[in-house]
């Protein structure tokens, strides 16, 4: 139902770089018209040129959702073209890391529903997590709107308060950064120990998907599943000696420097 009306009434999406395109290539998965996808991109790809998506042309009148998908440092510069679309009857939604919901009101002017969201990068095999919190005037049904729009690319999660946002942002937004730096770094070690760089980087990769999908998969608890691993005595055993004494405190200075820059982002 609410796809419907995105349908018929249409979507603008400011920027489809990495997660713009991301969001489009799983609107049309789940059948969403090209033609009802209005984007507004300086530099569009061979991709975007051929998906039949609107480009850089006249804004329709009153669509569904305008989509802001260009990067914080951006958006003084590019939210100008589409604030006429403020008002209320169309939702406004942000995917950007930091940017508040009330920079969103105080350009798009009162009485805007304003649902500001997280996703992360896993959005372009539809394997993303999105949060997401909307404003005083998004609805429940602007709300089930975006979690319908980001559901497409992902599991979504809804936050109590936009307080949580930077904690968000700093765990699962930035979060595969962390991960594809294990893998690196997995990889690596392998090498030390001799393997060639393509098994290192088979292995490691391939450890790091299989786990992660089994954790996923199973819904086991984490702890569980290490366990799981570790023989007493073992090689593992050996192994999480040393990274248990050094991974927590570095993944808590990891995600508290994350989000830090989130809630400086905010407050630019
Ligand atoms: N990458 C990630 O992991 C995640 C990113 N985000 C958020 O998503 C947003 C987009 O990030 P990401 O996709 O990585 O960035 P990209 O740089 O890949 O995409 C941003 C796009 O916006 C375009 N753009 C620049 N200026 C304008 C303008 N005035 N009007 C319209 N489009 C414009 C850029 O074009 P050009 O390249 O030519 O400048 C680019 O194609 C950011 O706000 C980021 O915080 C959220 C979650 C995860
Ligand atoms: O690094 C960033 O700022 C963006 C937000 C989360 C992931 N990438």
């Amino acid at each position: 139902m609410a796809m419907d009306d995105v349908a018929a009434r249409g979507l603008v999406l400011l920027g489809c770089g990495k997660m713009g395109s991301a969001l489009l290539r799983g609107w049309l998965a789940r059948g969403l018209p090209p033609s009802a996808v209005h984007v507004i991109e300086p530099n569009p790809s061979d991709w975007l040129r051929s998906t039949g998506a609107a480009l850089n042309g006249p804004m329709p009148d009153a669509p569904a959702v305008a989509l802001v998908a260009v990067k914080p440092q951006m958006m003084g510069q590019a939210l100008p073209v589409m604030t006429a679309l403020g008002g209320g009857r169309t939702l406004v939604v942000s995917i950007a890391a930091g940017t508040p919901l009330s920079a969103f009101e105080a350009a798009f002017g009162p009485g805007t529903p304003v649902v500001r969201s997280m996703p992360n990068t896993p959005a372009a095999i539809g394997r993303g997590i999105t949060a997401i919190i909307g404003n005083a005037q998004a609805t429940p049904a602007h709300i089930a709107l975006a979690e319908s729009l980001l559901s497409a690319v992902g599991e979504v999660v809804r936050l109590d308060a936009e307080a949580q946002m930077d904690a968000v942002t700093a765990v699962s937004g930035s979060g595969p950064a962390y991960v594809f730096h294990l893998i690196e770094t997995l990889a690596a070690a392998g090498e030390a120990e001799g393997l060639s760089p393509d098994l290192a980087l088979q292995l490691a990769r391939a450890t790091v998907a299989g786990a992660g999908a089994l954790a996923q998969e199973t819904g086991t608890d984490p702890a569980q599943l290490r366990r799981d691993v570790t023989s007493p005595g073992g090689t593992t055993q050996a192994g999480l000696e040393v990274l248990m004494a050094e991974l927590p405190p570095l993944i808590r200075r990891t995600v508290r420097a994350a989000a830090a820059r989130s809630e400086e982002l905010g407050r630019a």
